[in-house]
């Protein structure tokens, strides 16, 4: 349902004073199918408008008298839906450099499903352990622990409110069904294509500062001081022989993942600069919260009009 962050209802041939009225006397049925509900809406006796979000919108029209009051409805500034993205690619296709100016430039709940397992392994948990496991052979972690730790993070309150970018997840077709069924559906599902050999390349060469989270490659992004060099970790399947199994895993999986978001498939080159690809992502994302902008347009003029 959307959110609509402040409406005022002003009667102009009633001498009721609205602030004395509740919200279901005042609006009755024929406005109770409108896209929001009585604690969303806010009664004021001025007819400002009040907007503490980000809109899309504002309304201002006169609605027909059911039962002898009249209102005009003086603003419903509504929210469209929040973007819900899901990023898929190969071990090293540039996934996280993307996240990284995707989150930085539409504000989205970034979930990495790597990240998530990472996590489990630091705290020593027992699901970590288990996780460790496939990991390290490359392998996918079971559903059992995957799908519930994805699906706790897309609950949480912060994706919700600001939408989310799904990083690493899913991997089968299992794990998307699994989402189906909870009914998370992307907008956009964003594959970065990148050939093998450069895919092994970035990875071995891939380092981490556990200091700032940064990511290095030592030659084609090197550490800017001999301080950060010296202190750079490498992930554990960050090798050679890992990144091939991890390789064989991804492409076992994506094609089936793919069919089931096919008609939502963004692919792009992830050979080209960082610049390029997020060029490419960026005109797909705007086009995509143009289309959502659209869509709560029109829903909102036919419900108000009925
Ligand atoms: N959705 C997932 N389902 C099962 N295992 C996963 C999933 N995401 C990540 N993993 C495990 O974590 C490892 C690292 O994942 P990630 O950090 O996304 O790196 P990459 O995509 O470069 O392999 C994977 O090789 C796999 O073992």
């Amino acid at each position: 349902m959307a959110s609509c962050s402040s409406l005022s209802f002003t009667p102009i041939s009633s001498n009721s004073d609205p602030q004395k009225h509740s919200f279901s006397s005042l609006v009755p049925s024929y406005l109770s199918h409108l896209p929001f509900t009585s604690s969303h809406l806010s009664f004021s006796k001025s007819s400002s408008l009040h907007s503490r979000q980000t809109l899309f919108r504002t309304h201002c029209r006169r609605v027909p008298p059911p039962n002898g009051a009249s209102f005009l409805v003086l603003g419903c500034a509504q929210k469209a839906e929040p973007l819900r993205i899901m990023i898929s690619g190969a071990p090293a296709s540039g996934k996280g450099t993307q996240c990284e100016l995707i989150t930085d430039k539409y504000g989205l709940v970034h979930i990495a499903a790597g990240d998530l397992l990472r996590a489990e392994i630091a705290a020593g948990s027992e699901n970590g352990k288990q996780a460790k496991e496939y990991m390290d052979k490359g392998k996918l972690v079971p559903n059992e622990i995957v799908v519930t730790m994805v699906k706790e993070r897309l609950n949480g309150p912060d994706s919700q409110e600001k939408g989310w970018l799904l990083d690493g997840y899913p991997r089968s077709s299992s794990q998307a069904k699994a989402l189906k069924e909870f009914g998370f559906q992307p907008d956009l599902f964003i594959l970065l294509e990148v050939p093998e050999e450069i895919l092994v390349e970035r990875v071995v060469g891939r380092r981490l500062d556990p200091v700032t989270g940064k990511i290095y490659h030592l030659k084609y992004s090197p550490p800017e001081t001999e301080e950060i060099a010296a202190r750079l970790t490498q992930r554990f399947d960050d090798t050679e022989e890992k990144v091939k199994l991890r390789l064989h895993t991804h492409h076992q999986n994506v094609e089936a993942v793919l069919s089931m978001y096919k008609d939502i498939t963004l692919k792009v080159n992830g050979s080209a600069s960082k610049q390029e690809v997020f060029g490419q992502i960026d005109g797909a994302l705007t086009q995509v919260l143009e289309q959502k902008q659209g869509l709560w347009q029109h829903r909102g003029t036919q419900q108000i009009s009925m």
